[in-house]
């Protein structure tokens, strides 16, 4: 049976991971750290989800990558910001030529793997995504898969993650193309029952999401309300919209339409979504660093790249920015 490893089994990973676990298609391992990692020592790693309780005893959980052998898959699911500093982890843990797949809100680190040069993005800088290009060189071209995350989850105790609504993923390789070690992971995760479907242009995917955390993530985190209660706010729903209104021109201009199945008018009404906690705003009430620059700063840069403006984004940015400051010297 394969190997699968989730680096940072919080939210996200941890229902990947119980749901690979349980379902038996896999010898599921989990990196996590801190409390939650000692639940998931003691306890297991337990998946809430209409009311119902499953638990997972994963293979091997522990803080330490290099203690686990070279695995077949290794599912990343750790913030967009804790990336660069995991790559070295993550190149030794991946056995020769197995895949990593990157689960992640934004725009990815690896955006530029496998587009034509004359793509609308060539050129654009990507270092607010992989700084010191520690992923890009550690990692390569060659290991990554994509993958677009629609399923709302929150660590509520250490140890224990509540799904709050659908679990579906789109995955997809950085070329487009419909490999077999795409349709390899896709069959797992349904094997496993978690919704999936992979996609030729994951970017289009990618931009597709991130209408939503852009407009209503930084906003969520800025006022804590709910994303229910940000859209009952008529101001506060215009700010979104506004917000989706640029992200969406910048992703026509990197041939990243969105879907013309995508309603944003039913994506803005207070009454068609639940009450959840944007994971920015989890960050932000846990006083943890959030993903500022994945699902805003580096639009802002593909904007300017593309010659258009953003004043929306740009205040929102600068604001966000300026909690992240806030959060990090209340942490030292
Ligand atoms: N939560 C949600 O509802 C959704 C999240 N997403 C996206 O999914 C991705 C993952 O988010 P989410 O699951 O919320 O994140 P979480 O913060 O819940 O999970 C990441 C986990 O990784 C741990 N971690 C961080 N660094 C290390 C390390 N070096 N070694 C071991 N463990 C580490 C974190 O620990 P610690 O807490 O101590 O930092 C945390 O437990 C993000 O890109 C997010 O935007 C997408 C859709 C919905
Ligand atoms: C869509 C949303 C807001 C779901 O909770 C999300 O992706 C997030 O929490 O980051």
């Amino acid at each position: 049976m394969q190997t699968v490893t989730v680096f940072g089994a919080g939210a996200v990973g941890g229902n990947v991971a119980v749901k690979l676990a349980t379902s038996g298609v896999a010898k599921v391992s989990v990196v996590a750290r801190g409390e939650h990692l000692k639940a998931i020592q003691t306890r297991g790693l337990t998946l809430v989800r209409d009311g119902t309780r499953t638990t997972a005893h994963v293979e091997h959980a522990t803080d330490d990558a290099s203690e686990l052998p070279p695995q077949d898959l290794v599912i990343v699911t750790l913030k967009a910001t804790a990336l660069s500093g995991a790559a070295e982890a993550l190149a030794r843990l991946r056995a020769p030529g197995a895949p990593v797949l990157f689960l992640t809100n934004g725009i990815p680190w690896w955006w530029a793997h496998g587009l034509p040069a004359a793509h609308p993005s060539s050129g654009a800088s990507l270092d607010l995504l992989d700084p010191s290009r520690t992923l890009r060189d550690r990692l390569g071209a060659e290991s990554v898969l994509g993958g677009v995350i629609y399923s709302p989850n929150e660590v509520i105790e250490p140890g224990v993650i509540v799904n709050r609504a659908r679990n579906h993923y789109v995955l997809g390789e950085p070329d487009g193309s419909l490999s077999a070690r795409l349709e390899a992971v896709r069959a797992l995760f349904a094997a496993a029952g978690i919704e999936v479907a992979t996609h030729t242009e994951l970017r289009r995917e990618i931009f597709g999401k991130l209408i939503l955390n852009a407009s209503g993530n930084p906003v969520a985190a800025l006022t804590r309300l709910t994303t229910r209660e940000r859209l009952e706010d008529t101001d506060l729903r215009d700010l979104s919209a506004r917000i989706i209104d640029e992200v969406m021109a910048v992703g026509v201009a990197l041939d990243c339409p969105l879907d013309p199945d995508v309603d944003i008018d039913e994506q803005l009404d207070p009454a068609r979504v639940k009450g959840l906690r944007p994971s920015m705003l989890q960050d932000a009430l846990a006083g943890r660093t959030m993903e500022v620059d994945a699902m805003l700063g580096q639009i802002q840069v593909f904007a300017r790249h593309a010659g258009l403006p953003t004043p929306t984004l740009d205040v929102v940015l600068a604001l966000v920015r300026g909690l992240n400051q806030h959060l990090a010297q209340s942490r030292t």
